[in-house]
């Protein structure tokens, strides 16, 4: 088993990853001054893994579209029905839909109870289980509410990867892919050079740069903000794609080749990184490109915007990101 700490104070937790680890969850969960545990689960997730957790589950259609208030508001007052109380905690099962939006419970129900994340995707594995951000859709946008809200605990069981689709592998290795591109260079050698990838190497080594970029800064002022490389299209081609057309990983893959393109042709290099993703997204089917038509919409509402201006995160070689504030405008114009 592998164990990385996020040091964020009286809020520090550890992520623990490798097989095995829902099994003996068990142990780790009653460690932790919680009288009952709810598991809140997609239906998919609940199906293949709450079972060997033996505790009552709350589940929900899976997919993007069960973050939203509806959802989460029957949650709320099905748990609460069910005589849930402050004593309490929730565990987060399933994918990222699944943590944000029980993270986002977890974060407000009774103002706020414990809460575990038990990722069983690659993309929560390697990213949304770790740093506290919740959060639920709008039509609007992506992520529009929400709050900080860390775990307790991270038990990422890497078997739970064996159940995987192809596409939802795909669509967490473009959060891994960003991961290299904008901290870790080594994760896209590893990528390029490997015949088969070491899934469980790859979730250690993106929770450990995510960990340390979430220790110094919780709550996105500043470094966080490099996590959204290809975010700031990415979310607009989701919430134009109506959150159905594109898994997140897509839309971050098109995203950050768009921000790549953007950055060539406003004379701040990465072309040769533009080179370099090409052939790795495509081995993983992602897009290179979506179109984006509604798009700008809600590019206008991206959360790191103040006024006409808005921060973006650019790469101009692998693993070495930064933050740059542009005119919102200049942003539309790429082809
Ligand atoms: N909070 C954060 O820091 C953060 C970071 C990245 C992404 N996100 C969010 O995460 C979400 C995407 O997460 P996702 O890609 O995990 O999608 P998801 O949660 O929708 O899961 C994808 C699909 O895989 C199924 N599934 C889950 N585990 C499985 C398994 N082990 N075997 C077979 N099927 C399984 C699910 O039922 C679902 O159908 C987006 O909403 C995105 O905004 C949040
Ligand atoms: O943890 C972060 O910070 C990230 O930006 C990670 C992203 O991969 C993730 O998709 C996150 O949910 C985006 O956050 P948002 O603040 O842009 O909604
Ligand atoms: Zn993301």
């Amino acid at each position: 088993m592998r164990q990385i700490n996020v040091s964020l104070g009286q809020r520090s937790y550890p992520i623990l990853i490798g097989p095995g680890l829902l099994g003996r969850a068990d142990e780790r969960l009653n460690a932790l001054p919680v009288k009952r545990w709810a598991v809140v689960a997609d239906e998919t997730a609940a199906s293949l893994y709450a079972g060997s957790l033996g505790l009552p589950v709350y589940a929900f259609p899976a997919g993007e579209g069960s973050k939203c208030l509806a959802v989460y508001e029957s949650l709320c007052r099905r748990m609460l029905a069910d005589g849930f109380t402050r004593a309490d905690g929730i565990v987060a099962l399933g994918g990222g839909v699944a943590g944000d939006l029980a993270g986002f419970l977890a974060g407000t129900i009774l103002r706020g109870v414990p809460l575990v994340q038990m990722p069983t995707t690659l993309l929560a594995q390697v990213d949304s289980s770790v740093g506290g951000k919740t959060g639920l859709d709008l039509p609007e946008g992506k992520n529009l509410i929400g709050c900080f809200y860390q775990p307790s605990l991270v038990l990422a069981d890497t078997d739970c990867l064996g159940t995987l689709p192809r596409r939802q592998l795909s669509s967490g290795m473009a959060e891994v892919i960003k991961c290299g591109v904008i901290g870790d260079e080594e994760i896209l050698r590893h990528l390029e050079t490997a015949a088969k990838p070491d899934l469980p190497w790859l979730v250690e080594r993106c929770c450990r740069y995510k960990a340390a970029v979430v220790a110094r800064d919780e709550r996105d002022g500043g470094p966080r903000r490099l996590l959204n490389f290809g975010h700031t299209f990415g979310h607009a081609y989701e919430a134009a794609g109506g959150y159905d057309a594109y898994t997140h990983g897509e839309a971050v893959a098109a995203g950050m080749m768009q921000m790549l393109r953007w950055q060539v042709s406003h004379g701040l290099g990465g072309q040769a990184l533009l080179d370099r993703l090409t052939p790795l997204l495509e081995r993983w089917e992602l897009p290179v490109r979506l179109p984006w038509d509604g798009a700008a919409d809600y590019l206008a509402r991206d959360k790191k915007r103040a006024g006409d201006q808005v921060t973006i995160a650019v790469a101009q070689r692998a693993g070495a990101g930064r933050l740059l504030t542009v005119p919102l405008a200049s942003l539309l114009e790429v082809e």
